[in-house]
């Protein structure tokens, strides 16, 4: 027999909360061989990652990839490791803390925000488990990825089906599926620029450098493409660059198909090469700084342009915890949330009160 997560305890009479689910990527335990194995092997085993048939990729992933790449990357993590744990995680936390205050002093009702990571630990279904817990009867799911893509943000949508597959009472759900041209993610991006010129300087090129995907995926209607280059372009428009002064490349590939063009690191070698002394480099499409943000851009790819005849290069970091990143997810929630309704609670309530009314008149 099914058995499904209940709620038995479900108050009618209380005001109803409101539940924030943030969700991201997620990172592996720790950062050595047999955690990155784990957190690999739920990772590429996603059919959003990897679309190859079933049967022959299992052979791939278990026969060669995993048996070299855990302990590769475990060496990378270990460069970005702090005490505090994966830097993904770690500044995930800050953000919920820093949302949950100020939407506490936004809402009127109960608000609760969780944290669920697609891969890893704490799962999307621990976030979830925790909203049910507080008896949230509407969440909201935001998935911190601002460009929407199938290998993320539908992957996160994949993540929270099968969660919600287990309980016997759906809430209301909202899922915002992309934020990538989003006023106040843009101006959170300018001014994150502009504080990073007025003390390090303004570059000659400014890269917006995001998260490849295979070129594959871009022919066959996923809109990531285009949502990278509209951030970077509102950015560059609010910051007043001309075309010269910037571009989109796009990072962290993986296997030998083709993935999107330019590349991140082709292009920085170029730029050195033809005397381009100057670059910073911002990663819009992270939420968080990372491994592929920490260690892909800010050590790997400042060593090529540095190694090639460049001169400066200067990372500006993802937009974290700053406050203007948290209002602008803030301003996200307040956007998503107005559509929701009292009206099934409070029927549900008229409704309790009525049985109650009728079973009196029947005993009388
Ligand atoms: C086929 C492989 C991959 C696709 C497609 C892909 C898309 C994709 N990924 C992110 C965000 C992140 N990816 C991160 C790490 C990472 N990505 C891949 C592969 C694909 N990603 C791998 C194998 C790894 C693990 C690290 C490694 O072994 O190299 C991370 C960092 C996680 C961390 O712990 O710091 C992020 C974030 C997006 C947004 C995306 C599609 C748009
Ligand atoms: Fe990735
Ligand atoms: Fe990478």
């Amino acid at each position: 027999m099914k058995s499904y997560l209940n709620t038995t305890n479900y108050n009618h009479n209380t005001i109803p909360t409101t539940g924030v689910l943030l969700m991201n990527l997620g990172t592996p335990d720790a950062p050595t061989a047999p955690a990155l194995r784990r957190y690999l092997a739920e990772f590429l085993a996603d059919p959003r990652i990897t679309e190859l048939p079933r049967w022959l990729w299992w052979f791939i992933l278990h026969g060669i990839i995993l048996r070299t790449r855990p302990a590769k990357s475990a060496k990378k993590y270990q460069q970005i490791w702090t005490d505090a744990g994966s830097p993904l995680l770690a500044t995930s936390y800050i953000q919920v803390d820093k949302l949950q205050a100020i939407l506490a002093e936004k809402f009127q009702s109960p608000v609760v925000v969780a944290m669920g990571m697609r891969y890893g630990n704490p799962s999307i279904a621990a976030g979830l488990e925790q909203l049910r817990q507080a008896q949230a009867q509407r969440i909201l799911c935001l998935p911190l990825y601002p460009q929407y893509s199938s290998a993320s943000t539908g992957s996160t949508f994949d993540a929270l089906g099968d969660a919600l597959k287990t309980w016997r009472w759906i809430p209301d759900i909202h899922f915002i599926t992309h934020y990538h041209d989003f006023p106040p993610y843009i101006h959170a991006l300018a001014n994150s620029i502009q504080t990073h010129w007025a003390t390090h300087g303004q570059p000659d090129k400014l890269l917006f450098s995001f998260h490849g995907i295979p070129k594959r995926f871009f022919l066959s209607g996923d809109p990531y493409h285009c949502e990278c280059y509209k951030t970077a372009r509102l950015v560059a428009e609010q910051l007043g660059l001309t075309e010269a002064q910037w571009q989109v490349v796009f990072q962290s590939r993986f296997g030998r198909e083709e993935w999107l063009k330019p590349y991140t690191d082709e292009t920085l070698i170029h730029l050195a090469k033809t005397g381009v002394k100057r670059v910073a480099v911002i990663c819009a499409g992270f939420s968080v700084d990372c491994l592929e943000t920490l260690e892909e851009i800010d050590i790997e790819n400042r060593a090529l342009f540095l190694q090639n005849g460049g001169e400066t290069f200067h990372y500006i970091p993802a937009l974290n915890a700053d406050d203007l990143h948290i209002q602008a997810l803030a301003a996200l929630v307040i956007k998503y949330t107005q559509g929701f309704e009292d009206k099934s609670l409070i029927t549900l309530q008229n409704e309790a009160e009525q049985r109650v009314k009728l079973a009196e008149k029947r005993q009388s």
